[in-house]
């Protein structure tokens, strides 16, 4: 069923990898590192993913992410996504990890990076699939804990082509870290951020004017500014709209109240992505689906979101 949505070559360039454990690895993972769980079984875990909003799902998000401990268990995260999108026909990918939700744990960052890049190498070289790995900063710690973040990241440059910007979002602006997203620009790295997804249209602004970001991390909260959405219009700014994660984290209701083909037909340069597919239900392609079933997408149009994907890359 819905071959043709998985047959698209399409790109994904919002996925947390931390937000694509799925329940089955987290207890592998626990097993292995001999850590108790708070539940009995996967399916007791899987019935704990009802969310009413964005931090309850970072509670469990975070929690979950305990598992990960070794080199050895973010090469398996990381490969796990790889074999995903090779299923899916993902060809280029461009994630997020999130090393201070390691760090903070006492997990030393080259562990997660290296286990990391050595599956994205792999995920290059026996699947084909090209990607570049963006370091995001989470916006509930302090600016001063980012820049010590960057600072730890300098050394191994050539892991990460951009830096993100992740976590609860509202009353945490990105303004709130104009100086070190500036420092990572002199550095030479590109910049997106998570606005708009909870918070207000003013944070996208934010994002551009202050952090000069690339593309703007779900942004659907644009809808409400039509000055807004006429800049990102004239200026072809990507969303990474990820509708499974707003319908279960309730930016919409329900799928069918979501704006992402409202935006792609007024010419905004929307693309679809999972942004956590073990905690809300898919990958991309589900994505797809979801809006095909819910939104009567029509096949040219699922074809201009794929290519939208694949022309706000980043990384080459
Ligand atoms: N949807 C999301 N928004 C903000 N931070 C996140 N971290 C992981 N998923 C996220
Ligand atoms: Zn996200």
């Amino acid at each position: 069923m819905h071959d043709w949505l998985n047959n698209l070559p399409k790109a994904e360039l919002h996925l947390h990898l931390e937000g694509s454990l799925e329940p089955e690895l987290m207890f592998r993972l626990a097993e292995r590192n001999k850590i108790a769980l708070p539940w009995n079984d996967v399916e007791a875990l899987r019935s704990a993913y009802n969310f009413g909003n964005l931090q309850e799902f970072l509670d469990l998000y975070y929690a979950g992410a305990d598992v990960l401990r070794t080199e050895q268990d973010f090469y398996d995260l990381t490969w796990a996504y790889l074999q995903k999108c090779e299923e899916q026909n993902v060809v280029h990918t461009e994630p997020f990890f999130d090393p201070q939700t390691h760090t903070d744990r006492g997990i030393p960052f080259e562990a997660a990076l290296n286990g990391i890049s050595a599956a994205l190498a792999d995920g290059r070289e026996l699947l084909g699939i090209s990607s570049g790995l963006i370091l995001s900063f989470l916006r509930h710690l302090p600016e001063e804990e980012a820049f010590k973040t960057l600072e730890q990241a300098l050394p191994y440059r050539n892991a990460f082509f951009a830096v993100g910007l992740d976590s609860s979002e509202v009353g945490h602006p990105p303004s709130k870290f104009q100086r070190v997203f500036d420092k990572a620009r002199a550095e030479g790295f590109l910049t997106v951020a998570h606005a708009g997804e909870e918070g207000p249209p003013e944070y996208i602004w934010q994002a551009l004017d202050l952090l000069k970001v690339s593309r703007i991390d779900h942004g659907v909260r644009a809808a409400e500014d039509p000055k807004l959405i006429a800049r990102l219009i004239e200026e072809q700014i990507p969303l990474t709209v990820c509708p499974l994660s707003n319908t279960k984290l309730k930016v919409f209701d329900d799928m069918r109240q979501h704006n992402i083909l409202d935006l792609l037909e007024q010419g905004v340069k929307v693309t679809v992505n999972s942004d956590d597919p073990a905690y809300f239900g898919g990958y991309v392609t589900e994505n797809f689906v979801a809006l095909h079933e819910s939104l009567g997408m029509t096949e040219e149009q699922a074809r201009r979101l794929a290519q939208n994907s694949l022309d706000a890359r980043l990384a080459y």
